[in-house]
Parts: structure tokens; sequence; C-alpha cells
């Protein structure tokens, strides 16, 4: 739940409408590196766009041989008319398998890439440090796997799409306009300025348009992912009315920057059409004189005018491109700036740990004279010497805000420590590979996460070399398998996303039964009972007397109760160790622990009276 407030107040700090410049030349390298093994299908593309062009624009051609040659020139060739007629239709039907063609080879070629890139960013971004989690929002988060990969989606789809067969089109165009008449296509020449001008007023005015559009749509998906995941928060505070109010204001705020973007692409089209239709004009004014006065063909007019009216419409389309190949550009930009991203802890060139085989680990664990601050100059641990022994069983307990999960955290490698070392048997686990540490260190949290899946997959976490069986034996070692045999499939019932179907204390202990497959060497829970129940509390009691047997254990609690069995319990206070010792050491010692301990039983006795 922390992390959701936290997100959510990074989400509302982070300025969203500050858009990073796009960097085209970059960009189009990287993009150029993924291009290269399709180089043959892009290839292919080429070859496919450049018959499907030449065979509709050879159309008006052969409607201008139809006219000139055998209608003006009065010759009323029936068999020629039919077979200009079937070679129209011909080309016709070779223009749509081509188009099709290039269609398909295009979107395959770019959803390949898309996909890859895809898949390669969720791993990297699995792969970052958590201080990194700390700082970015999720929103943000979501935005880069979901809203910049759908953004090069679009850029292969329509903009490249675009590029190729709009920029080979008017080309095409062009080319035969002065093959028909050279003089009249000089005059169409002078539009292309005309058409710059117009475009390059509009471009900037539609690029801020589209970037409004687009950030309003971030703040509003931002705001909608947090509400989600926070929703039990929004509830219990009756936030729904206030957070109502936000939403309309950002939904109506994204409606307004919409409709000024349709406004900007309504004028910018009309803009075109009516210099289309000036053009046309002209021609037909130029052209019909000539046509009068004979030194032009009527074929030759008509297929002017026909290819003038093609003429606008890929320019069009390609300027209207302009903003989604900005929006791609800053897109991969972003995605390459999360790339150079190298996590904060990571396994150094020498982790190997190949001489503490798994096997071999005996659990012992030393703090030494540790010290960590998540933002610098503010230590949350300082200076913390501890030293636990193979097989102890350790209880932490102490004040909010003490250190407790932190030093945990530490333990687990999701932070490094900024002085001191840690030790596992000796060996600093910065110079443990980090899926070996995570094979020795198992964490059981107060929140236990599970995935969308089966039970079983969520057990064994997906890792298919686990049979069914550990799974099953696993669950009734911690008395989860009647509540699973109750279930529609047992062990294969599917749960929906974080278990939401589940209660807390079922989805705890299926995180003991995950945490028991995996028989880590040394095991942590930190607040792990605080969901349970007390009949629940004591099933995973018992279960945890048997798993901690032989197996380094630090419990984390707040309820007394939960650690009092202990080797030895630990007191912290402000990230220092402020007491230790077994209970009864403790309560001889009336300090914090017996104040807590006495408060407890006085709790108790209230309780029990009520
Ligand atoms: N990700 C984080 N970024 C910045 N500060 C953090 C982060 N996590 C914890 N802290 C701060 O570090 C200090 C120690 O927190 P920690 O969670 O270790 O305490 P704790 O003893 O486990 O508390 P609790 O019993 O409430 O869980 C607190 O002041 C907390 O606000």
């Amino acid at each position: 739940m922390r992390q959701a407030i936290n997100n959510w107040q990074l989400d509302q700090k982070a300025d969203l409408s500050k858009q990073p410049k796009p960097q085209y030349r970059s960009a189009f390298r990287i993009l150029g590196s993924y291009a290269k093994p399709h180089r043959r299908t892009f290839g292919l593309v080429f070859i496919c766009t450049l018959i499907a062009i030449a065979a509709e624009l050879l159309q008006p051609y052969l409607v201008k041989i139809v006219i000139d040659d055998n209608l003006m020139a009065g010759k009323n060739d029936y068999g020629g008319l039919l077979a200009v007629s079937a070679l129209y239709l011909g080309l016709s039907l070779l223009a749509l398998l081509f188009t099709y063609l290039q269609n398909n080879l295009l979107q395959y070629a770019g959803q390949s890439i898309v996909a890859r890139i895809r898949k390669q960013l969720f791993q990297h971004i699995t792969g970052l440090s958590m201080s990194y989690f700390d700082k970015t929002p999720s929103g943000s988060l979501i935005t880069y796997v979901s809203s910049d990969t759908e953004a090069l989606n679009q850029f292969f789809n329509q903009v490249l799409l675009s590029i190729l067969r709009d920029g080979m089109t008017l080309l095409f165009i062009l080319f035969m306009m002065f093959q028909l008449d050279a003089e009249l296509g000089a005059y169409c020449l002078i539009l292309l300025p005309v058409i710059a001008i117009i475009a390059a007023a509009f471009r900037s005015f539609m690029r801020n348009t589209y970037q409004m559009a687009r950030t309003r749509l971030s703040r509003l998906v931002a705001f909608v992912a947090e509400n989600l995941s926070g929703m039990n928060l929004i509830q219990i505070f009756h936030q729904e009315r206030e957070q109502g109010k936000q939403f309309k204001e950002r939904n109506q705020s994204y409606f307004q920057a919409n409709i000024r973007e349709i406004r900007t692409n309504v004028l910018f089209n009309r803009s075109f059409d009516i210099l289309s239709n000036l053009s046309i004009a002209f021609v037909t004014w130029i052209g019909g004189r000539a046509v009068i006065g004979e030194t032009m063909e009527f074929g030759v007019l008509y297929a002017f005018i026909t290819y003038i009216r093609q003429f606008f419409q890929p320019i069009n389309t390609i300027t209207q491109q302009w903003n989604m190949l900005q929006s791609a550009t800053v897109a991969v930009n972003r995605i390459w700036g999360i790339f150079d991203l190298r996590p904060e802890v990571s396994d150094s060139k020498e982790a190997g740990g190949g001489d503490l085989p798994l096997e071999a680990v005996k659990g012992s664990i030393d703090f030494n004279r540790i010290t960590f601050a998540y933002e610098s100059g503010t230590p949350v641990i300082k200076g913390l010497d501890l030293h636990i022994g193979p097989g102890e069983l350790i209880g932490v307990v102490g004040t909010t805000g003490a250190g407790k999960s932190s030093l945990i955290s530490l333990l687990c490698r999701f932070y490094d420590v900024q002085e001191g070392s840690i030790l596992i048997d000796g060996h600093d686990i910065r110079d443990l590979q980090q899926a070996k540490l995570h094979r020795i260190v198992g964490l059981v949290q107060q929140e236990p996460y599970l995935y969308a899946g089966s039970i079983i997959d969520n057990v064994r976490m997906f890792d298919l070399s686990i049979s069914r069986e550990k799974v099953v034996e696993a669950c009734q070692f911690v008395g989860a398998d009647m509540l699973i045999r109750q279930m529609k499939d047992g062990y294969d019932t599917r749960l929906s996303e974080r278990g939401s179907g589940l209660s807390a204390g079922e989805r705890q202990l299926l995180s003991f039964a995950r945490i028991i497959v995996f028989q880590p060497r040394i095991l942590i829970l930190d607040e792990a009972t605080a969901n349970l129940d007390s009949h629940t509390e004591q099933l995973i009691q018992q279960a945890l007397g048997v798993v901690s047997e032989g197996r380094t254990t630090i419990v984390i609690a707040h309820r007394l109760s939960t650690i009092m069995q202990a080797d030895r319990i630990l007191v912290m206070r402000h990230g220092e160790i402020a007491e230790e010792g077994t209970h009864e050491e403790l309560i001889a010692l009336q300090g914090y622990y017996e104040e807590l301990f006495s408060h407890s039983q006085g709790q108790l006795g209230r309780t029990m009276t009520l």
C-alpha cells in the first residue's frame, strides 16, 4: 500500500508536460539496427510497393490511350476497348494483391520488432534495482511499456507505410505528369513551395495540439492506474467523490485537447482540398485552352486532372504522419533512456559464489557495522553490528520506522549498504550472484504477491522442474491443502491478479507453501503473520517450528507472542539495536521490550475482559 501511495504522489509530482526533444538520428540508428535482421522482408516490401503503385497509377494512362488513340481518333475499335478495359481490371487486381502483400510483410516485420523491443524493455525494467522503483512513478512505467511501444507500433503501421507508399506515389505522379506534358508539369511544380509553406505553418500547431492530447492522456492513465491500485484506500476514506471530481477535470481537459486536435486536422485537410481544387481549376483552364488550340490531346488533359487529384492525397497523408514520427522518435529516445539505465545493485564481474554451493550453505549472517540511507544524508540504519549463527531463530521488534524491513531489504540485496558489509557464511553478498542469493534467502512479506495463474504455478513460481507432488506436500505442510481441495478446480484453480479472490490469510498460507517448496537456508518472515486469524496463525506457527528447524530464521513481528520463543530477540530503535537477548533476559532488563510486553499483556487482558 505504501508503494501505491508513494507512486501516486510521484505521479502527482511528475511533470508530464515536459516532453523530451526528439533526436531523430539516434532514433533511426536504433530502429535501423532492429530492422537489420528483417532486411529481406523490407526489400520485398519495397518491390511490392513499387508494383502496387505502378499498377494503380498506370490506370489513368490507359484511359488516356482509349480516349486519344481510339475514341478521339474515331477508330471505334471495340476489341481494343475491351482489351484496355480488361487490362484496367487486371491492373486493379494486381494493385490489390501487391498492396495486400506489402501491408502484411511490413506489419509482420514491424510487429516482430516491436514485440522484441517490448519484451526486452520489460525484462530490463524487472532487472532494475528497487531504488529505481522508489523514484519512478508506476504511471510512467506503464506509459513506457504500453504507450511508448504503441507509438513504435504506429511508426511501422502508419509512418513507415506512408513514407514508403505515399513518397513513391508522389514521385511516380510527378514522373507521369512530366511524361504527359512537361510544361503543365512544370506549372504544377510551382505548387510544391506553396504546399510546403502551408504544411510548415500547420506543423508546429499540429505538433503542439498532438503533444497536448498525449500528455493529458498520460495524466489520465496514470490517475486511473493509481486509483485502481489504491481502490481500498479510496473506499475506506470515502474519497470516491473527490477522486471522481479530479477524474472529471482530467477527462475534460483530455476531451478539450482532443477536440482541438480534431479541429486543427479538419482545418488542415480542408486547406489542402481548397488547394487541390484551385490546381484542378488552373489545369482545366490552361489545359482546356491547349485542347481547344489543338496543342494538347484531350486524353492527356483527362489523365493530368486525374493525377493532380491524386497528387494531394499522399502529401496530406505524409504531413499527417509528422506528429506520429515525432512521437515515435520521442518514444524510442525514452525507451533507450531506460535501456541505458544500469541497476544500482548488480552482479559483480567476479560474482559467482561457485565456492559456496547451495547445499553447503550453513546460514550464518554477519552485518558488519552497516550504514544505509535511501536518500543520502538521512541514514535509516547506522553502524549496525549483528552476528547470527547458523540455525538461530531471531526475533526482531521495534518502533514503526525503526529500520526492521530495511535491514531485511539489505540482506536480500534489494539495496546495497553504503558502509560496512553483509556476509553469509563469510561471503560478502555483493560477491554472490543475486539468483543464488535469492535461493539462499527466502522472504515472506506481510502482503504476499500472487500472480494471475493457477495455484500450483503460484506455489512453484512457474518453475516446472518442481513437481506437483512437491507442491501438494508443501501445502499439506502449512495446512493449506484442505482449503485448496475445497476450491472448484483444486490445485488448478486459477487465481485472478494479486490473488484477489482469496482472503489475506489464504494468500499468506500459499506464500508460506511457496517458501517451503524452495527450501531456502535462511528464512525471513517480515510481519508475515500479521494478517492471519489466530487459528491460521497457530497453523503457521506450527509449520514455522518445523521449517525453521536447522534453518537460520529471522522473524519481524509487532505481535510479541510470535517471537517469544526465539533464541534471541533484537529490539530496534532509530536504525540501531537498542536491546538484545532472550525473552526472559529482556524482561529482566526492564527496558523498552519489557514496556512493550507489559503493554501487550495489558491489551490481552482487556481483550479477554471484553
Ligand atoms: N523506499 C523507501 N524510500 C525512502 N525511505 C524509505 C523507504 N522505505 C522505508 N523508508 C524509510 O526508512 C525508515 C525505516 O523504514 P522501515 O520500513 O525499514 O521501518 P520498519 O521498522 O520496518 O517499520 P514498520 O514496522 O512500520 O514496517 C522509515 O523512516 C521509512 O520512512
